[in-house]
């Protein structure tokens, strides 16, 4: 059930290069459970900005009842959630939208994540380790500066991480990775820029994936329309991101 929720704010990092992890806690929480889904948040008391801003929900703690974001500060919305800190709350919405399908896994996946698409890959790692599937990372950032969460993701698998200008990793982009590695898994998760999902798809035509998009959204609930986008089904057919999505097999958004 999606809630409104005035949450705590547990802690606030800047892990990397403006970039920050956000924990916060409360009954919304409870609500949670496929990986992919986000929340929308109100970044201030006020009414500038009105908008809320969509995250990806990156780590799901039902016992300790709170969940943790990983975004990057760029705008004006962003850099104000980054100056929140433990003595204020956040008004957030959700959990919103259709996550990973996380069944469809078979018994090897791979996760292929570029800058701030790789956050929900996290707790889709967790969730698919859980299941008892092997899991490769696949990651994609702009430079050693922007990288977070190598570690993390190591502990659940065999992790890969590309930066574009060769400071950490392979150099270029994660099909340049993907490019040396075996065909040998069953389904594909990705979460990042539009060209990255659309080179990963094209790579991968003969397998099972799931890919999530990233649209400007307004209300995040399915009543705007601010997020719509066509599909290969028929020149009429279209999807909102916010509420038949962010997640899609492979195949279907044309973006
Ligand atoms: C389903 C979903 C999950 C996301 N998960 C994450 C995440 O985990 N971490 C993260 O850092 N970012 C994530 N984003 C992108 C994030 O929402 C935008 O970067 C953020 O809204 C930009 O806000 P701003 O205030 O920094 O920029 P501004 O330029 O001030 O934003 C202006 C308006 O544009 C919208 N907007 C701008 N860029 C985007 C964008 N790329 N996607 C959607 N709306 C945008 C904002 O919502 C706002 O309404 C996600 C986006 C979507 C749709
Ligand atoms: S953001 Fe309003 S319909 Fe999707």
């Amino acid at each position: 059930m999606i809630k409104q929720e005035k949450m705590a704010i547990v802690s606030q990092i800047e892990i990397a290069k403006n970039i920050f992890e956000l924990t916060v806690a409360g009954s919304l929480v409870q609500e949670m459970n496929e990986p992919g889904q986000f929340v929308h948040v109100r970044v201030a008391d006020s009414f500038e900005p009105l908008l809320r801003r969509p995250i990806s929900v990156a780590k799901i703690d039902k016992e300790a009842s709170s969940f943790t974001m990983i975004y990057r500060s760029e705008g004006r919305g962003t850099s104000l959630l980054s100056q929140k800190t433990e003595r204020d709350t956040l008004d957030v919405l959700g959990p919103l939208g259709n996550g990973f399908p996380i069944e469809e896994a078979g018994k090897k996946a791979y996760l292929i994540g570029g800058g701030i698409g790789v956050p929900p890959l996290y707790e889709l790692a967790l969730q698919l380790n859980a299941r008892g599937v092997e899991t490769v990372h696949i990651l994609g950032f702009e430079s050693s500066e922007a990288v977070f969460y190598e570690e993390k993701f190591r502990m659940l698998g065999d992790t890969h991480i590309a930066t574009v200008d060769g400071s950490h990793g392979t150099e270029g982009f994660v099909t340049h990775i993907l490019n040396g590695l075996p065909n040998d898994f069953d389904a594909y998760y990705s979460c990042g820029p539009t060209p990255m999902l659309e080179a990963v798809q094209w790579a991968y035509p003969e397998k099972k994936g799931f890919l999530s998009y990233e649209q400007r959204m307004g209300c995040g609930i399915g009543a705007c329309f601010a997020c719509v986008c066509r599909t290969t089904r028929s020149e009429t057919d279209y999807i909102k991101v916010c509420s038949d999505g962010p997640v899609f097999p492979a195949g279907v958004v044309i973006s």
